[in-house]
């Protein structure tokens, strides 16, 4: 929907249109292409008649709840026109808090794609939607089932037909998730970013993304989401704030979607052995639905930087200069998808490290 109401609201009718490789991921959605583009038409026309405040400050695109966010992504690249004129800022998921649960547990064929399942996972924020609803122990239940899909995503408690304004639009566009540099920029602002723990504090304050393990012993403030349902692996702990229901629902919420992050410390990476891995991984893109990373390879000598964005097979890897001398070396990878191998998937990473003298 446009937020310029004077433009006018669009309406697209769904087809899909595959690619000859019948790829499922490589869809392109001709119907969004046609409707983004004719508002970029009426933007620029009301440009060229000097209409007073003709540019748009975004597009929001709602999908039904069935919808694979997947090929609306990749429509953005694929496009010329929608590539020269838009970026995707963020994905958004709604998470109804008293039917999630239900619609996860929901039995389906042999094969079939969780579709609530799979829009938590392509998430860069979580709306959890109707907690006024339903009760508190529901709603930790709720934050465990969507942490154990989607470890990364902050996740915003509301009440949108009764409370509104508490999630003020701001808070809803400039995620930037996709741009490679806000990663860096962060970086550089923050000392050092943790994308496996960023404590992303978002426009109210009151949002961290705890979204892993959180592992910092003196974190006190109850705000924080130290609910640990991904993976709390510290039998000593007894910290009642952490919300230990995780174990509880891990029996019941587990699908086969998932998220996880690689790491390797003071090691670059061997560029060869990481670009294997990576083609490995892209053999099956249609599973691997987001993945980002900031990498330490070793090239020619030195350490050089690169930062990784993708969705499916949609892959962006950008050169970002020499390793910042006065940063340690730390190469963080996070992926989400459906069906991921995490123990071999650690093991053939921990292949890619380089021995620290070998630069
Ligand atoms: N209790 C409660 N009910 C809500 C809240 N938000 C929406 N609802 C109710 O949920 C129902 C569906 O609301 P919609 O906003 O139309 O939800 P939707 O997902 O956009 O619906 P569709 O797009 O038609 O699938 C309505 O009856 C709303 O009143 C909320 O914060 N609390």
């Amino acid at each position: 929907m446009l937020l310029d109401d004077s433009v006018g609201v669009q309406s697209t009718m769904e087809s899909i249109t595959v690619l000859d490789n019948g790829c499922l991921c490589c869809t392109l959605r001709d119907d969004l292409v046609a409707a983004i583009r004719d508002i970029v038409r009426t933007v620029e026309e009301r440009m060229a008649n000097g209409v007073k405040d003709a540019a748009i400050d975004g597009i929001l695109i709602e999908t039904t709840g069935m919808a694979d966010p997947g090929p609306v992504c990749k429509t953005f690249s694929l496009d010329e026109v929608v590539n020269r004129y838009c970026k995707i800022d963020g994905i958004l998921t709604v998470v109804d808090a008293a039917h999630f649960l239900d619609q996860l547990a929901r039995e389906r064929p042999d094969g079939a794609v969780n579709e609530p399942a799979q829009q938590v996972a392509f998430a860069d924020k979580v709306l959890l939607n109707k907690v006024d609803a339903v009760s508190q122990e529901k709603v930790q239940e709720t934050i465990a089932a969507i942490r154990s899909v989607n470890a990364f995503a902050p996740v915003v408690e509301c009440s949108l037909s009764l409370k509104p304004d508490a999630v003020p639009v701001a808070e809803l566009v400039q995620i930037d998730a996709f741009d490679t540099t806000k990663l860096l920029t962060a970086e550089s602002e923050q000392g050092d970013v943790d994308l496996a723990h960023g404590h992303a504090h978002d426009a109210h304050g009151h949002d961290h993304d705890h979204g892993h393990e959180c592992d910092d012993p003196s974190c006190t403030d109850p705000s924080h989401d130290h609910s640990h349902d991904a993976s709390c692996s510290d039998p000593e702990c007894t910290d009642p704030s952490h919300g230990h229901s995780h174990s509880h629902s891990h029996s019941h919420h587990d699908t086969d979607i998932g998220s996880m992050v690689l790491e390797i410390k003071d090691r670059p990476l061997d560029v060869q052995s990481f670009n294997d891995l990576l083609s490995d991984l892209l053999e099956n893109s249609v599973d691997l639905y987001r993945y980002k990373g900031i990498l330490a390879f070793a090239q020619q000598g030195s350490v050089v930087r690169y930062v990784l964005q993708g969705v499916h097979d949609m892959v962006d890897i950008s050169f970002s200069g020499e390793w910042p001398r006065e940063k340690p070396l730390r190469t963080q990878v996070v992926l989400i998808g459906r069906n991921l191998d995490k123990e071999g998937l650690k093991q053939r990473f921990e292949q890619c490290a380089l021995l620290p003298d070998a630069v």
